[in-house]
């Protein structure tokens, strides 16, 4: 089976930024300790994804999930370790991400199409399918700076949908549309690994993973602590604790 992603010892570190007096940074200086403070977010994290799995990436709030599909996505880098991915990636990692806010509905499709590898042409032809697909048609020469939040999702993934993508990143995408919108997302979702794309999502609501996903990767504090599939993966964050 061919691998569509590879994640070989990947490790991300991030500096915290503290706000220090001029007296506050001197008293530190002067007694050896660094100025900065760095956090590693991912620890020598591998994994490899085969071409059509769907996998759920879990674990407790700043376990290292969003950042690891960042990775993935390409938006950030590695400090360790690398990435390597086999085709197409489209993904709702940030909500906003690749739109203007100053544009309007209609301009961004094209805007966000073109950052995700779309052709003009190829746009034209999904562009009332993007349109019906969103459900703002009236708000489309708007500009999407007035668009309500779920708004905003919904002409997002309308868009990441349509660009075909053999890797699909979705995080916490269901969080903000409502009810209908979140049960066409999971319909389409489901069309998607149907048609053989792989599919790696993040989320806290873990009955929807077990829903959509097949395998599930649990991080914790940066670590990769299981990676089984999804039922068995959700039974071990359940009965894990916090600390
Ligand atoms: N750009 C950044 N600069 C500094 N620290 C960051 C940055 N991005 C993430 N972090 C830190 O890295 C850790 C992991 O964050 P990440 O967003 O990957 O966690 P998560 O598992 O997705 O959490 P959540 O479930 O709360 O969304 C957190 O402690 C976070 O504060």
């Amino acid at each position: 089976m061919v691998n569509t992603v590879e994640v070989r010892h990947v490790s991300k570190r991030f500096t915290l930024r503290h706000t220090r007096s001029l007296k506050e940074m001197l008293v530190w200086m002067s007694r050896g300790r660094d100025l900065s403070d760095t956090f590693l977010a991912l620890d020598d994290v591998a994994l490899d994804v085969a071409q059509g799995e769907a996998i759920g990436l879990l674990g407790f709030n700043g376990s290292g999930k969003s950042t690891l599909l960042k990775l993935i996505s390409g938006v950030m880098r590695p400090d360790a370790g690398s990435i390597g991915v086999r085709g197409r990636v489209a993904g709702l990692i940030e909500v906003g991400a690749g739109f203007h806010p100053d544009l309007t509905g209609r301009e961004n499709i094209y805007l966000n199409g073109a950052t995700l590898g779309m052709s003009r042409q190829q746009i034209d032809r999904l562009f009332d399918s993007i349109v019906d697909f969103s459900g703002i048609s009236r708000f489309l020469d708007s500009e999407v700076k007035f668009y309500s939040s779920g708004m905003f999702f919904r002409l997002a993934f309308a868009v990441a949908v349509h660009t075909e993508p053999d890797v699909f990143l979705v995080d916490e995408i269901l969080a903000v549309g409502d009810e209908p919108f979140q049960r066409m997302a999971v319909e389409r979702i489901k069309q998607l690994r149907s048609e053989g794309r792989t599919l790696i999502m993040v989320s806290h609501d873990l009955d929807l993973v077990d829903r959509i996903c097949d395998r599930g990767i649990v991080l914790r504090e940066g670590r990769l602590e299981k990676d089984t599939d999804i039922s068995t993966a959700i039974d071990f964050l359940r009965q894990s604790d916090r600390t």
